[in-house]
């Protein structure tokens, strides 16, 4: 298992990168299978999420050229099908969340299609029924093996229809997209989630003859075409990570650049910093947040305790309640953070009250934060990364506080952010991956 070890307290100063995004990077790369031709994609982070990804897509027999670290050229044109169905592929896809993906594009191209019991964050239940439901809608038959833990797909035929989904789910509508791109005749899905990656995907599908228009809006109308061919495709930059490096700067008391942050993509989550009260200054596409002493948490105009809760986009991304819960422990003010989404991805919070943060954890969904406006730093201790942004959060907690802080299990931390440590080490952090 590895560990970061930190030591706190350092304010940071310089500029910083953001990444390709991560949760564009897995349903850009599942699409590579829907066609026979070369498809570049550029941006590609270096994290252990991708990288199994690209990995799987290797073991399936899909060719791939590695130019350097953040392109890559694939080749889908003699792909395994077999694979999909072995041990191997169940028990390495079963490590992410984004090998769910690759069901859309197998069905549309192969009608066949295998998913196993999905990985990714342990943050509540996470099912699948939206995905399901879009394609058996396509026509696909689903069943469900016990035995080897797989869902099974299979369809003649697929044909566009009309479908309402039951929720917007992010990864639920990319692969009902992409198994209904050469499916006959029309597809029109409502209530398809609509966020810059779903936004990328389409244009990307766009750009290799897919008809997909509505793009943007949360009523996608695809019109079936025979073939896809290749293209070149770059990703935007990571937005959870441009929240994290805000809520990092703010909690260290630093003045940080975050260079090329794709702000015309991030949508309402510079707004919830500034309600935390974190300044922040625009200059093209880059942010930068200069020192602050102190920052206060706003209240909602009626002067009532602030709420900060996640919503489907264009609402605020679950991913990045965990970094501003952190932040709020050294605001001055309180807010409430509610987690409708996931119900285990706040448990965390033990960790930042052991440091000596005021929080009420009230239930799985909703912790109440005290803040302490600097009047007390938080102490270094031990403690294990739960899940990727809860990680990063401990992490953000353990680089402003006071004393060694040991954090273990980073893989997870891994999972989503590339070389992390040596990017925080150039901006200043006293952090060592042991
Ligand atoms: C690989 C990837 O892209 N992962 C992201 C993707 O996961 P993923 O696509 O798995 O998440 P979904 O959008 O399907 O939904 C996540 C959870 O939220 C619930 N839900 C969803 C929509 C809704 O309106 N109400 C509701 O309660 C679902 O029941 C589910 O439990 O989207 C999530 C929600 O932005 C993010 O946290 C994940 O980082
Ligand atoms: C929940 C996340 O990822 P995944 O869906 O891959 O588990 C995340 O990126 O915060």
């Amino acid at each position: 298992m590895n560990i970061f070890e930190v030591r706190g307290g350092k304010k940071l100063h310089g500029e910083i990168t953001p990444q390709g995004a991560k949760n564009e990077a897995l349903q850009i790369i599942s699409a590579v299978l829907l066609t026979p031709e070369k498809v570049t994609i550029n941006n590609i982070p270096d994290i252990l999420d991708v990288n199994l990804l690209i990995e799987l897509l290797g073991e399936m027999n899909v060719k791939i050229e590695r130019p350097n670290r953040q392109t890559c050229i694939f080749q889908a044109d003699d792909v395994n099908i077999d694979y999909l169905h072995s041990e191997a592929y169940k028990k390495k896809s079963g490590k992410l969340r984004g090998s769910v993906m690759f069901a859309g594009p197998m069905l549309s191209r192969y009608r066949k299609a295998f998913i196993p019991k999905p990985g990714g964050d342990k943050i509540g239940r996470r099912r699948l029924d939206t995905h399901i439901i879009g394609f058996e809608r396509l026509g696909a038959e689903f069943t469900y093996n016990n035995e080897d833990g797989f869902f099974h797909l299979e369809a003649k035929k697929l044909k566009g229809t009309y479908m309402l989904l039951d929720e917007p789910s992010v990864t639920g509508t990319a692969n009902i997209v992409m198994a209904a791109v050469m499916a006959s005749g029309t597809t029109t899905i409502y209530n398809a989630a609509c966020e810059p990656y779903i936004q990328q995907l389409c244009k990307m599908l766009n750009r290799m003859g897919a008809k997909i228009s509505g793009v943007g809006s949360n009523l996608l109308t695809i019109e079936g075409v025979e073939y896809l061919g290749g293209t070149e495709h770059t990703m935007l930059p990571d937005m959870i990570e441009v929240g994290s490096f805000i809520g990092l700067a703010a909690m260290t008391q630093s003045n940080i650049t975050i260079k090329n942050a794709g702000l015309e993509h991030l949508g309402v989550i510079p707004d919830k910093f500034k309600q935390l009260g974190i300044a922040m200054e625009f200059k093209g596409d880059d942010i930068v947040i200069p020192e602050q002493s102190l920052y206060e948490i706003q209240t909602f105009l009626d002067g009532s305790v602030l709420t900060m809760y996640d919503h489907p986009w264009p609402g605020f991304t679950p991913d990045l309640l965990s970094i501003v819960l952190v932040v709020a422990t050294q605001a001055k003010g309180s807010v409430l953070i509610h987690q409708k989404m996931f119900e285990s991805r706040l448990f965390f919070v033990d960790k930042l009250i052991d440091m000596g943060a005021q929080i009420i954890l009230c239930d799985p969904h909703r912790a109440a934060v005290i803040g302490l406006g600097r009047q007390q730093n938080l102490r270094g201790i031990t403690m294990s990364s739960p899940d990727i942004r809860a990680g990063v959060a401990l992490l953000i907690a353990a680089l402003s506080a006071e004393g060694k802080s040991t954090i273990q299990n980073i893989e997870q931390i891994d999972r989503g952010y590339q070389y992390i440590d040596d990017r925080l080490k150039a901006l200043g952090a006293d952090i060592t991956r042991l």
